[in-house]
């Protein structure tokens, strides 16, 4: 059985990075990836999606125009969508990244990785031979998630989209109902709608985007509505059938929907059932990681699987985290007070930490301050499409923040200096002396602030 220093199971965007890393640092490190080096991110999700995100945008901007500079006459054309999509996945082909990894000096196998006891791994190639390996200082996995499919009557075996059929879209759908108000059905719900598409999103929770604040999905559902999109919150996906070309969608509620198109983006599901964990004695259904990423000895879990968000940044994070403690270099251990994320609707909705309720939840005496981004100097320069808000959340017993949430154009930017101050713990009082450009989108942070 061939000895190696690391074997990599799974290499989304972490798994990739710690790859490189370690065997750029000289280890004899084996990469193991089932479908693509790289991951759900640069193929089926960020990147196709915002590329996506990205048109939709300048069609409601030339939307705006008559408004603000005349009229623009703009025939929606998908094609240079999905030219854009093929190109930022090189029609999905990791060459370049395996390649990238090579030259580090690591080895690649497109196959499927599992544990075989501890520090051993057994590959299965694409031909169905094995290759097992002993790994020196250990195994890292990565192994990410896939779409969850919901228990419906009807759904499994019909021709649903899930977000990886959506980024490979060819053309717009005629009519389009969106199973799951989340990130990812918020975000392609509108970029369909903007392109043509008659679209409905049939959401489980009582609103848009549950785990931000109230606020913000308040905000982003008038938005939707306005520009069309029917919302139906609190209402389940209960029955599906697939004729003709066309779905029929039974909801919890008795309403039934028809539309060309299903797409579902009601949550994911880990990958973590087939890597022979119970070889190492751990159960699959709750893989508990310390704060150096660990999961057992010579065992390192990262990525979307470690359970403290679903993000490419937390994967590169957590990968930088695992890759000093098996290179034995000094550094910070994992730490989630300040995690930020941005889901990329038009208005975007960003938010960090905690929010209002989460922090309530955890017994922290709250204060909140809030104000409205269009009701700013800039939100009136800005004209249509300056809709947002942003609310921070403070801990009145330390005076410093624990969570921010911001909702308008450019809202992923404007968090970044508030994911600063949550992140270093920087005084409210600190914050409230500081001189804001005007007149700046994160200029309304004073006003927040002040609200406090
Ligand atoms: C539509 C969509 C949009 C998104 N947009 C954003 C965004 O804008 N910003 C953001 O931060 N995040 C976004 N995300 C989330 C982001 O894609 C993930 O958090 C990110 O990919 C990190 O995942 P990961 O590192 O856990 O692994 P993944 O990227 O899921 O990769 C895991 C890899 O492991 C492989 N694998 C699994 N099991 C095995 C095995 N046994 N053997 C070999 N290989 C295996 C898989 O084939 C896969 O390639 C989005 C996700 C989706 C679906
Ligand atoms: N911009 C970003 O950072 C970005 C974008 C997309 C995805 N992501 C990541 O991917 C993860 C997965 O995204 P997601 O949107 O699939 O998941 P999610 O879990 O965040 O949201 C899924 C939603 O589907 C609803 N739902 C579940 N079952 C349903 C049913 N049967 N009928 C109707 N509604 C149902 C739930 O109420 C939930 O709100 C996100 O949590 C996020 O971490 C990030």
């Amino acid at each position: 059985m061939p000895e190696v220093d690391l074997v990599v199971i799974g290499t989304g965007p972490g798994g990739e990075a710690l790859a490189n890393r370690a065997a750029s640092a000289g280890l004899e490190v084996v990469a193991v990836e089932k479908h693509l080096v790289g991951g759900e991110c640069p193929y089926y999700g960020c990147i196709p999606t915002k590329v996506m995100v990205r048109g939709s945008d300048v069609l409601a901007e030339s939307r705006r125009a008559g408004e603000l500079a005349g009229d623009v006459t703009l025939e929606p054309s998908w094609s240079p969508v999905a030219r854009r999509v093929s190109e930022a996945t090189a029609d999905w082909d990791d060459s370049v990244a395996v390649k990238r990894l090579e030259d580090a000096g690591a080895v690649v196998h497109h196959g499927v990785g599992r544990l075989d006891g501890p520090r051993r791994v057994v590959v299965t190639l694409p031909d169905g031979s094995e290759v097992a390996y002993t790994a020196r200082r250990g195994v890292v996995l990565n192994p990410g998630t896939r779409p969850a499919e919901p228990p419906v009557d009807g759904l499994a075996g019909t021709p649903y989209w899930t977000n990886r059929d959506a980024v490979r879209a060819t053309s717009v759908p005629a009519t389009l109902v969106v199973v799951g108000g989340g990130p990812i059905g918020c975000e392609l719900a509108q970029v369909f709608a903007r392109f043509g598409a008659r679209v409905t999103v049939v959401q489980h929770a009582d609103r848009l985007l549950e785990r931000d604040e109230p606020e913000a999905s308040a905000l982003l559902e008038q938005v939707f509505v306005r520009e069309g999109i029917r919302v139906l919150t609190g209402s389940e996906l209960a029955s599906v059938a697939y004729a003709d070309g066309g779905f029929t969608l039974g909801l919890s509620d008795g309403t039934t929907l028809t539309a060309e198109r299903l797409l579902v983006g009601a949550g994911r599901r880990p990958n973590l059932d087939d890597l022979g964990l119970e070889s190492v004695g751990l159960d699959p259904r709750s893989v508990g990681v310390d704060e150096r990423m660990r999961a057992g000895d010579g065992l390192w879990v990262i990525g979307d699987v470690a359970g403290h968000g679903a993000f490419t940044h937390l994967s590169m994070y957590q990968s930088a985290v695992a890759a000093r403690d098996i290179l034995g270099e000094e550094g910070p251990t994992a730490e989630y007070h300040a995690v930020p994320h941005t889901t990329f609707t038009d208005p975007e909705v960003a938010g960090v930490g905690l929010t209002e309720a989460a922090a309530r939840d955890q017994g922290i005496d709250v204060r909140v301050g809030q104000t409205d981004l269009a009701a700013s100097s800039r939100g009136y320069t800005h004209g249509p499409g300056a809709e947002g808000l942003i609310k921070v959340v403070e801990d009145a017993g330390s005076g410093v923040l624990v969570g921010a949430c911001v909702v308008g154009p450019y809202g992923g930017e404007i968090l970044s200096m508030l994911t600063l101050a949550v992140h270093a713990r920087i005084p409210v009082a600190t914050l409230r002396s500081m001189i804001y450009a005007y007149p700046t989108f994160h200029r309304a942070v004073e006003s927040a602030l002040a609200d406090l």
